[in-house]
């Protein structure tokens, strides 16, 4: 048998049939859901008069839509109320496990996955919403899915789907001090474009992924669809296991051993042959931080606002220009000069505990800028808590931050917390493109750092310079 990669070894493994156009129906092991991409598949189920199949194989809860702050009182009339109700309504009906709003475990699908112990390696994870690629950073094959195949899943644990290209991104070296794996992401995608993992399958790979945290992994993958590819993955190693022992959804005892040693065993083969690799450098990079509409079109902090008419490409120079002009960004400006009004940290691919303890170490002692209204919004109940029981809510009020309850809050203009037109945004999210937190605001992606940077000085700011200071 030729060799393996770790994805062809887990769709392998789940492969029920095989079809004679080149796709296969694969067993889906686990499903979350969440109330924005779900009503359409719950109705499906009653229009057809189905049962789920598997009742303990999804879990629901509402994050797009709810409110940050007053939770305490019942949501005020409007479609946000609706789309939680519906969900709790529809998971009660169905059988299906819910957790509501004010519970402990509450928090962003992609966030609460992992931190349950829901999200495992080797396993086939779905989700309708395209960042579901973020529980790949566990081995698991995991990826975001239409409503009609949401529906699909309830029905029979089933979907049948077409293998994707294999691609390998391999990260070698040290990151420096001060820079982020938001960073590195970034620059990959600079480097590769939006499009550049289209129809491919991406496994993280190299020194630096080994060396990286779950947290940074996780950061790593979730942007894997930023780049255009539907899965991110990285083999699961000592760190992974650490990460999911004792977790309450995790196997324990003697099926922890097992499993442990099942998990070994996936990890792509010394031999496997890739579609397409990449290879980054990472110990060269610098912070960087988005200037423009899509998450390509980012530099360096130390760079300066591209200038379209330095480029030959007709079309190219026509994407600069729209994207200057709905930035707001004069050409060769210093990006370190541009002054923000609102910080988000926040988001599934910034606003876990690293995420929060980076920020606050940067945020510790200063001041936020007197222009700016920054909030940070942990990803989960778990990670508020945590970071309560650290102190971190306190260094980030004592600056001048709002401390909120977990969401998806900025990073989607679904809820309460958006941008006002011609607002410039320092966010920590995975998503840039006009409107996306909201109509006329302009984001621009970065670290929680070099987020936490720029709400100190009240414009884009290099967070090494900052901290040297
Ligand atoms: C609302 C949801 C379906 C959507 C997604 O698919 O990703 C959202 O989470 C996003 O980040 O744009
Ligand atoms: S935090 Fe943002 S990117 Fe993540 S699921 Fe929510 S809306 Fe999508």
């Amino acid at each position: 048998m030729s060799a393996l990669t770790l994805y062809d070894k887990v769709w392998r493994q789940h492969v029920v049939k095989s079809y004679e156009d080149g796709s296969d129906l694969i067993y889906i092991d686990r499903h979350l859901v969440q109330e924005v991409s779900s009503p359409q598949a719950f109705a499906g189920l009653v229009a057809q008069n189905r049962t789920i199949r598997r009742p303990d194989a999804h879990v629901s809860v509402a994050d797009h839509a709810v409110p940050t702050r007053h939770r305490d009182r019942p949501l005020p009339d409007g479609l946000a109320a609706r789309q939680v109700s519906r969900l709790e309504s529809n998971a009660a009906r169905f059988g299906i496990p819910y957790i509501p709003i004010n519970d402990r475990r509450h928090g962003i699908v992609h966030v609460i996955g992992p931190e349950l112990g829901f999200t495992l390696p080797g396993a086939t994870l779905v989700c309708g919403d395209s960042h579901t690629c973020t529980h790949g950073a566990f081995g698991a094959l995991a990826f975001g899915i239409g409503s009609s195949e949401c529906e699909c899943i309830f029905a029979t644990q089933t979907l049948r789907q077409k293998k994707q290209k294999r691609m390998r991104v391999v990260l070698d070296g040290a990151i420096p001090a001060g820079v982020t794996v938001k960073d590195v992401i970034l620059a990959l995608i600079g480097e590769i474009g939006t499009g550049g993992g289209n129809g491919h399958a991406i496994e993280f790979a190299g020194s630096a992924v080994r060396a990286m945290s779950m947290e940074a992994r996780m950061t790593l993958c979730n942007m894997s669809i930023e780049a255009g590819s539907r899965v991110g993955m990285v083999a699961p190693d000592d760190t992974t296991f650490a990460y999911l022992k004792g977790r309450p959804l995790a196997p324990s005892g003697a099926d922890w051993d097992a499993a442990v040693a099942h998990w070994r065993s996936l990890a792509t083969d010394a031999d496997a042959v890739f579609d397409r690799e990449v290879t980054l450098d990472v110990s060269a990079l610098s912070p960087r931080i988005s200037w423009g509409t899509t998450p390509e079109e980012n530099l360096p902090i130390t760079g300066r606002v591209p200038d379209p008419a330095a480029e030959s490409d007709p079309s190219r120079r026509a994407r600069i220009a729209r994207s200057l002009a709905y930035m707001g960004l004069e050409p060769g400006r210093p990006l370190a000069e541009i002054p923000i009004d609102r910080v988000f940290i926040g988001s599934c691919t910034n606003s876990r505990i690293e995420d929060l303890r980076l920020a606050a170490k940067v945020v510790a002692g200063r001041q936020v800028a007197p222009n700016v209204a920054a909030i940070v919004v942990p990803g989960s109940a778990g990670v508020r808590l945590q970071a309560e029981a650290e102190g971190l809510d306190a260094v980030f009020r004592a600056a001048g931050f709002e401390w909120r309850d977990s969401g998806c809050s900025m990073c989607v203009a679904m809820n309460d917390d958006r941008l006002s037109p011609g607002e410039r945004c320092a966010s920590t999210s995975n998503r840039n493109f006009e409107g996306r937190q909201g109509q006329g605001g302009r984001t621009h992606l970065m670290s929680p750092a070099m987020a936490a940077a720029a709400a100190i000085s009240g414009r884009l700011t290099d967070v090494r310079t900052l901290s040297s200071r």
